[in-house]
This record gives C-alpha cells, structure tokens and sequence, in this order.
C-alpha cells in the first residue's frame, strides 16, 4: 500500500536515527525534509529559536497544540527538566501513531503524553483529566485560525498564569493575523516577533512569544 509522508518521515528517523537520542531524531528528520519531502515541521531555523525559548522558561508544564508527527515535540522534551511534562494535543488519529513511535524512538515517551483529539475539547479538561494547574509554556502550532480562539478558551479555563509564554509557530506563513493583531495590542501580553524562515525554505516566517501578564 501506497505510505503517507508522515510514515516516510517516521521509516526515516528508524533509519537514521539512534534509539534514545532526541538530538539524532530531530537531525533525520531535518535531512529528511530538506533533502527528500518538505513536511510542516518548525524546522533547524525556527527550532533553535524555540530551543532557546524552552531553555529560557525551563518549563515544568508545557502544552503543545497540533503535535503532527512529533518533532517539535521531541526538540521541546529533550530539553526539560527531569520531573517536567509536556502534554500535546492532536486530533488526526494517523498523525498521532506516527508521532506516538517518533516521540518513543526519541526514548522521552516518560516526559510526553500525547492526546488524541481536539484542543476546543481537551483544553477545558486540562485540570480536571490531567491535574494540571496552569501551564508555563505552550507552542501553538496548529491549524492558523484556532490560535485565538484556544488562547482566549485558556485564559477563560485559567491555565495561564502571569509570567505564562505563548509560542506561536508560523506567524507570517501562513499566518495567523487575528492572533498577532490580539497578542500585540491586549494589555495583557508582552509580545516579540521572531523573524525567521518557513522550514526549510527561504521564504520568511516567525515565531511569535507572548508573556501573559495576569
Ligand atoms: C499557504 C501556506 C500553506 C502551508 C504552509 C506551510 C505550513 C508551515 C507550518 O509550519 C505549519 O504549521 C502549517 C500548518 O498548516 N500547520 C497546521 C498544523 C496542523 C497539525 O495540528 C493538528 N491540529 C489542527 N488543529 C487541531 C486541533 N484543534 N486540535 C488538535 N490537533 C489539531 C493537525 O492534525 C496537524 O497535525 C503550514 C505555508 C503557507
Ligand atoms: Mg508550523
């Protein structure tokens, strides 16, 4: 049967990848998508930038929306502290088992907990299904027009906290203006553009980090 893209990524991390090594995962699938078939991940450029966010918040709780096949989730995990927890949300079943053997070739299954299903469902849940009180980082890197509607449905579920950091992939490719146009003017966020590439080419995107403020 004809493979997906995302179980072409997934043949090239078993490949080329070593078992336990978030760091030789990550560097496959970047080979991978560079070299052979493009695939939506935050990519090298953009991924360092999101390296240096993780490293700077050091986060105990994260929560990542759209989880895809696991490679900004393998970069995040791999570089949290050891009681630390990141929690990722993706709604595409196919998706989530590729992501699922990525993130467990990566050895850092104890870290993640991958939820299948949608963030407007499981964010009201957060607490009450997975004890968490607020999160200290959350990467937004889902369909472009759930970004503000999510934000809004975390503030109003008070899983952010002052001092909480947005990162949002993808603020200028494709885009998410509604979102910027919110983070940038609500006195409630402190908000810094990232200016970078679209993965793997030299188009340009950004991340965007918001600080909520309480
Ligand atoms: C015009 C144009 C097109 C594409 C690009 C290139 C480009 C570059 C990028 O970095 C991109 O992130 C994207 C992009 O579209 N990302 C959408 C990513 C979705 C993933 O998240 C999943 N998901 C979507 N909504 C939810 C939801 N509520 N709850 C749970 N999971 C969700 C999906 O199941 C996917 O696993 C596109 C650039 C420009
Ligand atoms: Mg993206």
């Amino acid at each position: 049967t004809q493979s997906t893209r995302p179980q072409r990524i997934l043949d090239a991390v078993q490949k080329n990848a070593t078992r336990g090594d978030p760091r030789s995962v990550v560097k496959a699938i970047d080979h991978f998508c560079r070299n052979k078939e493009w695939a939506m991940n935050v990519g090298d450029e953009k991924g360092c930038i999101l390296d240096s966010v993780v490293s700077e918040v050091n986060p105990a709780t994260v929560l990542e929306l759209g989880t895809y096949c696991g490679y900004s989730t393998v970069r995040i995990a791999s570089l949290l502290p050891p009681h630390a927890k990141l929690i990722t949300l993706e709604f595409n079943p196919d998706f989530a088992a590729i992501a699922r053997q990525v993130i467990a070739w990566a050895g850092l299954e104890d870290k993640v907990q991958l939820v299948e299903g949608a963030s407007g469902d499981w964010i009201p849940k957060m607490k009450e299904q997975f004890g968490v009180k607020t999160f200290d980082l959350v990467f937004l890197d889902h369909w472009k027009n759930s970004y503000l509607p999510d934000t809004k449905l975390m503030e109003e579920c008070s899983l952010l906290r002052k001092g909480s950091v947005l990162l949002a992939d993808n603020v200028i490719c494709p885009g998410a203006p509604d979102y910027l146009e919110f983070v940038r003017s609500s006195p409630r966020y402190k908000s810094q553009y990232f200016k970078s590439h679209l993965e793997y080419t030299k188009v340009e995107d950004g991340l965007e980090k918001s600080v909520f403020l309480g």
